[in-house]
């Protein structure tokens, strides 16, 4: 049999968790002080990766872009969103980020896992929302989405790579480790230097989970009581 992902993932369905333990042992490297990028090795303890790839499988709808562009084709991936804490695997996860970010657990969007076939990317864009979708969306509450890790699943055989264009780094997706990074400016400013892609994947498949972190400061407090 072919050994697709689904062959991969089908006996997993199943799987139970109950002999799983939270560990949180991953190494942070700094790639970039301004702004502020660090690639997490072994940001995924072992069998995560495929326990979110089970639990994503049956939920996946064509990825949507929040406020950046209406252009079609600019992101074209599958997402599915995971319920909070649905599994102890998924709240390990959310916990690990929670930590590392310095956030508490209700200012972490829920984990939003993205899938790409050959041909499929996500144009260039930044993670930081419109101030007016800020405004109407559950998350703006806990105000801008100032980080983003980015953990991989499944890396792709060829394509695919995270780009920063303006910074000149194009990082190649090895499953179990993420990228990690600031979208503002210490003040709280969005910072476009944080403008990145999804390089279209060219052979195999990508998968990866977005896990946004929110925090207000006063950049942000001021814009949104200013026009309301
Ligand atoms: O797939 C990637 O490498 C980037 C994904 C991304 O930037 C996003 O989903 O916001
Ligand atoms: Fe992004």
């Amino acid at each position: 049999m072919a050994p697709t992902i689904e062959n991969m993932l089908s006996p997993m369905m199943g799987d139970t968790t109950d002999d799983y333990v939270c560990r949180h042992n991953y190494s942070m490297k700094i790639i970039s002080h301004s702004p502020f990028i660090a690639y997490i090795d072994g940001f995924l303890q072992d069998r995560e990766a495929e326990h979110i790839m089970s639990l994503a499988e049956t939920r996946f709808t064509p990825s949507e872009t929040l406020n950046q562009t209406k252009t079609p084709k600019y992101r074209t991936s599958n997402s599915a969103v995971l319920n909070r804490s649905q599994t102890d695997i998924v709240r390990c996860i959310e916990e690990r980020t929670a930590q590392i970010t310095g956030i508490d657990m209700a200012s972490l969007e829920y984990l939003q896992v993205v899938r790409y076939l050959p041909g499929q990317e996500y144009k260039k864009h930044t993670d930081y929302l419109d101030i007016d979708y800020l405004r109407t969306n559950y998350w703006g509450q806990f105000g801008q989405r100032f980080a983003t890790i980015l953990a991989y699943l499944h890396e792709p055989v060829r394509g695919g790579n995270t780009s920063f264009s303006a910074l000149g780094l194009s990082i190649p997706t090895k499953k179990n480790d993420a990228v990690y990074w600031m979208n503002m400016h210490a003040n709280g400013t969005e910072d476009v230097r944080t403008t990145h892609a999804g390089e279209p994947v060219e052979q195999g498949e990508k998968w990866a989970i977005n896990l946004w972190a929110h925090r207000w400061n006063n950049a942000v407090r001021a814009m949104y009581t200013w026009q309301a």
